[in-house]
């Protein structure tokens, strides 16, 4: 605990097979793949193809962050490329219930993401069709953004609603998570890490070593 997945649009995209091999056998746990279409976000990033290409490189689970617009039109297609894991954002145009709903149809782990300024009132009446929640802690699209501390808080009382319902719902947290602000979320509750270039993907280090050192600090973490 805290679980680790790298932000995998923060690798170098020359050798992502490479990359994926090497952090597997580094010991993170997942993968995070963010999908961008240009509109929700305005920026592109990865898709599905790269996604299937990758599923040979490891067992491990494939989590999907559709920063897109209508997103349940791109669950079945991630789906059948291989993810394990769901999240589309409330702020997209988007039948919550429905696409949550479609999501867990094939099986899959299903995820709400929400932005920065975005409040925990839109989970209430999904909550039982959840499986996690991405807090985003920038504003989603670009990599190598501060931190925004408000959203602090908002873990604390996104913890606090999901101890109320009893249900089995993980936070992960998504935007620098670095090795300041590791302590900082897992202290309010998140158990999932989003790591992309505040703590793995770092020009001054191979990614083996940073991999064994994020490694290293987040099995430290006693929270
Ligand atoms: O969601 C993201 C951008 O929208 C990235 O996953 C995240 O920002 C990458 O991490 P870092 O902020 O450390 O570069």
């Amino acid at each position: 605990m805290p679980y680790i997945g790298p932000s995998l649009m923060c690798a170098d995209l020359g050798r992502l097979s490479e990359s994926v091999q090497v952090l597997d056998q580094g010991g993170v746990d997942y993968f995070h793949f963010d999908i961008m279409d240009g509109r929700f976000v305005p920026n592109f990033s990865m898709g599905s193809d790269m996604l299937k290409s990758l599923r040979c490189c490891s067992s491990k689970p494939f989590d999907v962050h559709l920063m897109v617009e209508e997103p349940e039109r791109y669950i079945d297609v991630f789906a059948s490329a291989g993810a394990d894991m769901i999240s589309i954002h409330a702020e997209s145009r988007v039948h919550l219930q429905r696409a949550l709903q479609a999501i867990r149809e094939r099986n899959l782990k299903a995820g709400i993401a929400l932005n920065p300024s975005t409040p925990l009132c839109h989970l209430d009446y999904v909550m039982d069709t959840l499986d996690y929640v991405c807090v985003m802690t920038v504003n989603p699209g670009f990599a190598g953004q501060k931190f925004i501390p408000s959203t602090l808080q908002k873990i604390a009382d996104l913890k606090a609603k999901i101890d109320a319902s009893g249900l089995d719902i993980s936070i992960q947290v998504d935007g620098n998570i670095s090795f300041e602000t590791i302590p900082l979320v897992v202290g309010k509750g998140a158990s999932m890490l989003v790591c992309g270039t505040s703590s793995l993907f770092l020009p001054e280090m191979n990614l083996e070593l940073a991999a064994a050192s994020l490694k290293k600090y987040c099995d430290d973490q006693l929270i």
